[in-house]
Parts: structure tokens; sequence; C-alpha cells
């Protein structure tokens, strides 16, 4: 490493200071501060892990420079230097990464690296995650360095942990409680980008609607909980069955919204194929099985179109054929 740097001071770039104070996504946090650690203390790899309570991991969120744990490989808490220095709260270095038998130490190794240090990231005395820094050179931190990273993963901390808190929020406030799909205030955010996107780049999309049929009985037969878990499976179905660039929301009751982008001409093909993925599903229900049916509407966005209404006005009329012919159909307007 070229000169040390002192104890007593730290040396911030301006535009990382700015373009943090900016960032109101935790992602774009995440990315900052890996991109500009290396430039505070001299690095190859700078990365950024946040931990999963219920799995007992972390997860690699953001990653600068080397690519020898690359960014959302989920680490182990238990036989990892970085899950160490999570549960401990107590920053390592490690200068000499080819003796290591932590198994995220012998990853950077194989990847070129030779020492690391992580410090924990950390609000109100509870750890949330790691800042972690590597370098090629042997023997690269020396306690001097160690101030410098617990400082600025202290400083930081409130940064992430607002930003985590508010994401947290955001997605609360956006999901459903029951089926954990979108809700519908989701729908008009992401429906009106969409419609926003087509009207200047005109970039298509399509919708379906989805009504489950006689809902009312399944309640009324079955009891109000085994409506709630009707609702639960066909929403796991249908998550199994469309793409990750799909947008699904619950609009309310039993019925649903998929957002699909493109042009994509076998729409109905697709929307068929949901049907009959819940056609052939059954719910165990203590000692039932509840077979369901849906009905579907599907509509893509037309150039007379001047609002996402005139898109969803369609898309019900089209599911108001599909149960005026006899429920469990796929109608295209
Ligand atoms: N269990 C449960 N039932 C719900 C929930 N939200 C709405 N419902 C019930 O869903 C039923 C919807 O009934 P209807 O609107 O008559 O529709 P349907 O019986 O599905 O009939 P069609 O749509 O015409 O096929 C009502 O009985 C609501 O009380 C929920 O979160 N859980």
């Amino acid at each position: 490493m070229s000169a040390s740097p002192s104890y007593e001071s730290i040396c911030l770039p301006i535009k990382f200071m700015n373009a943090l104070s900016r960032s109101q996504d935790l992602n774009e946090t995440l990315n900052l501060i890996s991109y500009w650690l290396p430039k505070i203390i001299e690095s190859d790899r700078a990365s950024v892990c946040l931990g999963n309570r219920p799995d007992e991991t972390l997860e690699v969120y953001a990653l600068f420079g080397n690519n020898a744990i690359k960014a959302k490989t989920i680490l182990p808490i238990h036989g990892t230097m970085v899950g160490r220095v999570y549960q401990n709260k107590t920053l390592e270095i490690q200068n000499n990464l080819r003796k290591s038998e932590d198994l995220d130490c012998k990853k950077l190794h194989q990847g070129g690296l030779n020492s690391c240090m992580d410090a924990p990231l950390q609000k109100l005395g509870n750890c949330f995650g790691t800042l972690n820094i590597g370098s090629l050179s042997d023997s690269a931190y020396q306690p001097e360095d160690a101030v410098m990273l617990e400082c600025i993963a202290n400083w930081l901390a409130n940064y992430l942990h607002s930003q985590m808190e508010i994401s947290v929020q955001k997605k609360r406030a956006e999901t459903d409680p029951l089926t954990e799909t979108s809700n519908r205030r989701c729908l008009t955010t992401v429906g009106n980008e969409m419609f926003s996107r087509w009207k200047i780049k005109h970039q298509p999309f399509s919708m379906i609607m989805i009504d489950i049929d006689n809902f009312k009985r399944i309640n009324d037969c079955y009891g109000h909980n085994a409506g709630d878990q009707v609702l639960i499976n066909f929403s796991s179905v249908v998550r199994q069955v469309i793409r990750k660039s799909d947008h699904f929301f619950r609009m309310g009751g039993e019925e649903f919204v998929i957002l699909v982008e493109g042009n994509d001409k076998s729409i109905s093909k697709y929307a068929e194929r949901i049907r009959q993925a819940v056609e052939d599903m059954s719910v165990q229900y203590e000692q039932s099985k509840i077979k369901i049916t849906i009905s579907c509407g599907v509509t893509s966005v037309h150039r007379e179109d001047d609002k996402l209404e005139c898109v969803y006005c369609r898309a019900d009329q089209a599911l108001y054929q599909s149960k005026q012919n006899g429920r469990n159909l796929t109608t295209v307007i």
C-alpha cells in the first residue's frame, strides 16, 4: 500500500458525499458505498453485506472491483469471517488469506486477493450487515486502516439503516398482507409508469385481469379461513407460472391483475396457461380438497388510449364476457 492514512482525519471525496446525500434508494446507496470505498481506503475490492436474520445468512448486496465473491452471493454466518464480524460486532483483518480456513477468505484468495478487512454495520447496538474491503497485496491492512473503516462503517450505518427502514415500509405499503402480492396502490404506480413508457418510447404492454369464479360459494361452503387459504395458494400458483418481468397485483377480494411488458403476441395463450394451472391445482383445507377456476380478461395497450384506465376498462369488459360465457374462460379484446 502507498502512504498510510493518518489516525486523526479521513479524506472523503466531495462527489461521494454529494451523491450519498442525494441518493433516495437503498441499492443506489449500497452501490455508491462500494464504488467510493476503495478510493478512501486503498483496496482492490469493496462490498456491502446485509444480514438475513431468519435464514442466518448474509447477502453480498453491492460490489466494486475484484469479483472473487459475486454480488447477490448468499454467505453462511457460520464458517465465514464476514459472519463472525456480523455476529461478534467486531472488525477483523486477515492479512494472509491463503492461511485462512474461513469459506469467504478461501474464495477471495482463489479470486486473487491476499488481504481483507470487514467491519460491522450497526445501529442501536444491532448489527445489520458488514462493510468489506479486499486487496491483492499481502499484509495490506494496518491498525490505522481499521480505525478508518470502523469510523466509515459507523457513519454509513446511519444512512443505510434509515434507507432500509424506508424500503421495508414502502414494501409494506405496497403489499397485500394475505397473499403477499403487490396491492392496488402499487398497480396504479407501476401501470402509470408503463403507460408513460408507451406514450413516450412506444414500449407496449398488456393486462390480464383475473377473477376467481364463484368465490362466495367457497366461503359459504368451507368458511372464510378456507377462502383465505385458496387466495394464498392461488397467488402462489400464479407466481410460479408468470415470468420475473411480469407484475402481479391483488386488486381486492378475489380480483387480480397481471401487467406484462412488451408486445407479446401470444398473450392470450399466456393467460390460458395461467387459467389451466389454476384449474389443475387443488387446495387441501382440513379434510377437504377445494378446486377452483378463474375467468380472465386480456387486452393490450392501444394507440388511441389516453390513460391507463382505458386499458383497465377493456380488460374488465373482456373479463365480464368470460363470466357471461360460462366462466373458466379467457377473453381477449
Ligand atoms: N375469504 C375471503 N373472502 C373474501 C376476501 N375478500 C373478498 N372475499 C369474498 O369474496 C366473495 C366475492 O363474491 P362475489 O363478488 O359475489 O363473486 P363470486 O362469488 O366469485 O362470483 P363470480 O365473480 O361472479 O364468479 C365475497 O363473498 C367476499 O366476501 C378475503 O380476503 N378472504
